[in-house]
Formats: C-alpha cells, sequence, structure tokens
C-alpha cells in the first residue's frame, strides 16, 4: 500500500518473564538505573526480590459504578522521587504505582484520551526538564486510578512516536478495528479507553512492527488492569484477529471507485486524512501530488536546530556538540541550521536550548527571515510575532543594530517570545507589543522598514509536524482565516515606511491563504504597489522539499489611517 509510514523498529524486548519490582525503598535508585534493554526503572535490587502481590489494593474505575476488580500489579509506594501532582495525591501519602502494565503504553493512551477530548496537544511531553513528564503521570493516575513507574527518556520517545502516529492514522486504524468488530455497533459504542489501548496496539503491529507477542500481551495486560478482565479479553481477541490478515497479507481495505466523493473517500481511510483535505487536493494538484504531499504528512518529521550566533557560537560549535551527545545531524545549505531527525531529547537534557545555544526552528522558517533580510540599523515589526522563532533569529541578524517591535494578540505567547529573547541575550534588542494589530495600526504613526506578517493561518503546509491539526481543521475555517488575513495585510501595510517592504508568510500550502491574498491585496489597493514590483516566492518545506510560502509586496507609500 501507498502511504505507509516507515517502520520504525523501536521495540527492545523484555529480557526474561520476570516481575520487575520496584522496591519501595528502593526507588529513586530505581529510577536512575536504566537498564541496557530499554526497559529501565529496575534496579539489579530489584529483581532479586519477589514479585509484588497482585492487586493487593483495591482501586475504583474512574466512570464506573462497577465494584472494582482487583488489579495486579499495583502496589502503593512512598513518593521518593519527583512528585505526582494530582488532586488523589492531595488526599493521600503516596501513589498507588502499577509495576506491570508498560509505562509508556498507559501514558500513551491516556495521552490519546486527553487529546481526543481536546485537552492535550501531541507534542507536550517533550521536555522532561519541564516537568511535563510528572504532570503526565499525574493526569494518568486520575485517569487510571493508578500510575506507572517513572519514565525514562526512552519511554518519552515511545510515547512521542505512539501518540504521534496513532493520532495521525486514526482513520485507517479505526477502519481496521471496526471491520475487525463483531459488529459495527460494537466498535461505535466502544469505551474511549479501550479503542485508544486498540489504536495503540494496531499502530505498534501495522506500522513500528512492534513484535507480535508483545504488542498483544502488553496491550491486553493494560486493558485487563487500567478496564477490567474482559476488555482485555476483547483487546486480545482483536489484536490476534489483525496478526492472523496481517500475516495471510489480507488486511481490509476500501476500493479506490466510483465518483470522485467516493473516491477520495476511500483514499482518505487509506491515508487518513479527512475527506475535505483529499478532495481539495486532488482538485488542486492533481491525485499524483495529492498522494504524495499525504505521504508526507504522515511520515516522521524532520527537526532543525538554529544556532544562536548572538551568543557568539556557531554551526561549528553547534555541530561539536551534537557529536558528543551521538545525535545523528545533517548540515543544513543555511548556514546556521543543523537537521536532527532523532534525539531531540539528548539535545534537550544538555540543556543546549535552555542554555540559549541553539533553537528549534525550520529552516522554512528560517527562510523567511532570509527574505526580510534585516541589517544593521533596519527598524522592523513582526506584527504576529509569537511564540517568536521569526523574532529572535531576525534579531540575531542585526548585529546589535536596529530594533524589532514584536506584536502579538497573545499575551501568554508574548511572555514565551520575551522569556526566549532573555535566553538568546537578545532583549535589549526587542520591544513586545501587546495588541490586536488591527487597532494598533489604527492607533500608531510608527512607520518601518520591514513589516513582517506571518498570519494566522491553517498550518495545512506543516501536518507532518502536527499529528492532530488534520482532524482539527474544516473547511470553513480557511474562510474565516481569509478574512481574516485579508484584515491583517491591509493593517500591516499601513506600518510601512515609504519604500520599505511588507513580506506575508503562512505555513499553510493552500492557495487561498497565499497566492489569492495577495491577489486581492493587490486589487484592493492598485496605487500602493510598485508596478511590475510585486513577486511571489514560494518556498515551504513540503512532500520532501525545501520550499516556503513567502509573498513579498515592496510597498510604494503608507497607506492614511
Ligand atoms: C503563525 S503564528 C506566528 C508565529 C511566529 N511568527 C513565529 O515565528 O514564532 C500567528 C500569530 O498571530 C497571532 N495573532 C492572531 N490574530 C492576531 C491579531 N489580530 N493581531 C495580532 N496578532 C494576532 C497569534 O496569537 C499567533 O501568535
Amino acid at each position: 500500500m501507498e502511504g505507509v509510514a516507515p517502520a520504525v523498529s523501536l521495540f527492545r524486548p523484555r529480557p526474561s518473564a520476570r516481575f520487575p519490582v520496584l522496591l519501595a525503598a528502593d526507588s529513586v535508585a530505581a529510577r536512575r538505573s536504566p537498564s541496557a534493554d530499554g526497559w529501565s526503572g529496575v534496579s539489579m535490587r530489584s529483581l532479586e526480590t519477589s514479585p509484588p502481590r497482585a492487586g493487593r489494593s483495591a482501586v475504583r474505575k474512574h466512570g464506573s459504578t462497577e465494584s472494582a476488580p482487583r488489579r495486579s500489579g499495583i502496589t502503593r509506594v512512598p513518593r521518593l522521587g519527583p512528585a505526582v501532582s494530582t488532586k488523589r495525591a492531595g488526599r493521600r501519602k503516596d501513589p498507588l504505582i502499577n509495576l506491570e502494565v508498560s509505562r509508556h503504553r498507559a501514558v500513551a493512551a491516556v495521552r490519546l484520551l486527553r487529546i481526543e477530548k481536546g485537552k492535550a496537544f501531541v507534542d507536550l511531553l517533550n521536555e522532561k526538564a519541564n516537568d511535563s513528564g510528572d504532570n503526565e503521570m499525574g493526569y494518568v493516575e486520575r485517569t487510571l486510578g493508578f500510575s506507572t513507574r517513572y519514565l525514562e527518556d526512552w519511554d518519552i520517545r515511545l510515547v512521542t512516536v505512539i501518540v504521534a502516529g496513532t493520532v495521525r492514522w486514526k482513520r485507517y486504524l479505526d477502519y481496521l478495528i471496526m471491520s475487525l468488530c463483531s459488529e459495527e455497533k460494537v466498535f461505535r459504542e466502544m469505551e474511549p479507553l479501550l479503542l485508544q489501548i486498540l489504536r495503540i496496539g494496531f499502530f505498534e503491529i501495522l506500522k513500528l512492527d512492534v513484535p507480535a507477542y508483545a504488542a498483544v500481551d502488553e496491550n491486553v495486560r493494560l486493558a485487563k488492569v487500567a478496564l477490567r478482565p474482559g476488555a482485555g479479553n476483547m483487546v486480545n481477541a482483536i489484536l490476534r484477529k489483525l496478526l492472523l490478515l496481517k500475516e495471510t497479507n489480507s488486511l481490509p481495505l476500501p476500493k479506490i471507485e466510483g465518483d470522485d466523493r467516493a473516491q477520495a473517500r476511500a483514499l482518505s481511510i487509506i491515508y487518513s486524512h479527512p475527506v475535505w483535505m483529499v478532495r481539495r487536493w486532488i482538485r488542486l494538484h492533481g491525485k499524483d501530488e495529492a498522494l504524495r504531499l499525504m505521504n508526507w504528512n504522515n511520515s516522521d518529521p524532520r527537526f532543525s536546530l538554529r544556532v544562536n550566533t548572538s551568543k557568539g557560537y556557531t554551526r561549528a560549535d553547534l555541530v561539536k556538540q551534537l557529536e558528543s551527545l551521538q545525535v545523528h545531524h545533517e548540515e543544513s545549505v543555511m548556514d546556521e541550521f543543523v537537521r536532527i531527525q532523532e534525539g531531540m531529547q539528548a539535545v534537550l537534557q544538555a540543556g543546549l536550548l535552555k542554555d540559549g545555544m541553539c533553537a528549534v526552528q525550520d529552516e522554512s522558517a528560517g527562510l523567511v527571515v532570509s527574505v526580510v533580510d534585516p541589517q544593521p540599523g533596519d527598524t522592523i515589526i513582526d506584527c504576529c510575532a509569537a511564540p517568536g522563532g521569526k523574532t529572535l533569529f531576525m534579531a540575531s541578524r542585526l548585529s546589535r543594530q536596529g530594533k524589532i517591535r514584536a506584536l502579538d494578540v497573545n499575551k501568554g505567547r508574548l511572555r514565551i517570545l520575551m522569556d526566549a529573547a532573555k535566553q538568546h541575550s537578545l532583549d535589549d534588542m526587542i520591544t513586545d507589543i501587546h495588541a490586536d494589530l488591527r487597532l494598533y495600526a489604527k492607533e500608531t504613526t510608527a512607520k518601518y522598514d520591514k513589516v513582517l506578517l506571518d498570519a494566522p493561518c491553517s498550518g495545512l503546509g506543516v501536518l507532518s509536524k502536527r499529528a492532530d491539526l488534520r482532524w482539527n481543521r474544516q473547511f470553513e475555517d480557511l474562510e474565516e482565516l481569509m478574512c481574516l488575513q485579508d484584515e491583517l495585510l491591509d493593517s500591516a501595510s499601513t506600518l510601512v515606511k515609504p519604500g520599505g517592504i511588507l513580506i506575508y508568510s503562512t505555513c499553510s500550502i493552500d492557495p487561498e491563504e497565499n497566492e489569492n491574498r495577495i491577489t486581492t491585496f493587490v486589487q484592493r489597493h492598485p496605487v500602493l504597489v510598485h508596478n511590475n514590483q510585486h513577486g511571489f516566492f514560494f518556498f515551504l518545506e513540503y512532500a520532501g522539499e525545501l520550499r516556503i510560502f513567502v509573498l513579498i509586496e515592496r510597498i510604494n507609500r503608507p497607506l492614511t489611517n
């Protein structure tokens, strides 16, 4: 099948079937003793002890009136390590810890539940340093009634991969799960946690090539402990059916046939995208290009780091650090950038971001800054600046001569921007303005050499990085965004000095949010733009190529307020 994500071999087998016992008195040591096999958190001493007494603590299942079954592996462990911040934790001294369930699967299942309810994002759990791992454990405890052993870096990586992949492939996985249920009603009425566990199992078997015994046994155990024995039996039956179909190469898939709509519906399942996106892309780009785009969206995203030259670092310094951390990297065609596919945890743990040595930034975002081309002495306004990736890069290009105003309507995100500016020692060059651009532009008389409008957009060009976005976007959003983009463009254009430039960028690939906005802008303000001097530049990190959509207009004179 086209559209399959590259199988990632992430699984490391458990060395023995012995109980992974975490001794209460030894819990901190155990947390800090990563085992060579990736199933860390089990100290040598703990392996020598007897297994935990299964089902020792009666735990009430949330949202259920059923009396709680005896759940295996749950024990009470003193809070010696990082605190588990939960309401329950406030009421009792020590959390209930389950020593048997696979910790990354339990955490992933709860994260998936929260994403579905709109209460979490896919990429939250990426920085252990800021305690997100501990907060996450609080959610796990509140949802499942127990927490798991402490998450090691390896577990965090697994949670990230499983959550992002399961969210991306949700439509495809659900189609298969529904096909393997005895009847559609069983799928439709399935309790949400059970569905997440099944999705994880399906994703592991189909996309991660996790060995069958592990994917089945571990997810069955999770369903048994987190729900009830019957739920475990159901997971067991469905996953075994799936394995059989996979082995015999007879997975059910919809046929691509019928009219445009029917074909788009089939493709939307096979490539796991909303039908409206499939139809729109086929209409705009043709079928081959649409498939290529969906494959790209389903692939693991790569990240890039930008070295912070304003602190005196060079790319060679960053490369040296990455080499010492054994993070595989590739130098970008852009001087300040280095690409990495894996190893973000190591970068975070080593404090390279906290120390301001580098920032996580897409090369495509860097290209926007190259188009702005900040020169020492320039006055620049970044009209939709937060969280500030482009502001900081522009400031670092000014060689300490010049000023940047960073404006945004979102106060919290502006705070993040200014904190990052401090970290990068650039705060003296940046002034933040908390305002709606449309009101600010009416009230100010200030004019700038360069005006960057990195407009709010649908994000349709960055779906591989933002796994849940495809499911949260509706076609109707485009209409609303286009109106806002027009208003913001009109406002931004009033801030440009005569002869200055206005740069419009988005991270969408939809023409409605890009060239069509500029075309209508030029039509609205024919005298504003130098004849024949406006040009469109499109680049975006899209379908494996580096392109950004940047639309530049050279402004003749500012609009009068
Ligand atoms: C695409 S993001 C900007 C990303 C940013 N340029 C960067 O590189 O980190 C769009 C931003 O526009 C802001 N925004 C939305 N409507 C706005 C308005 N009316 N006035 C000012 N900012 C607005 C949002 O708060 C959001 O931070």
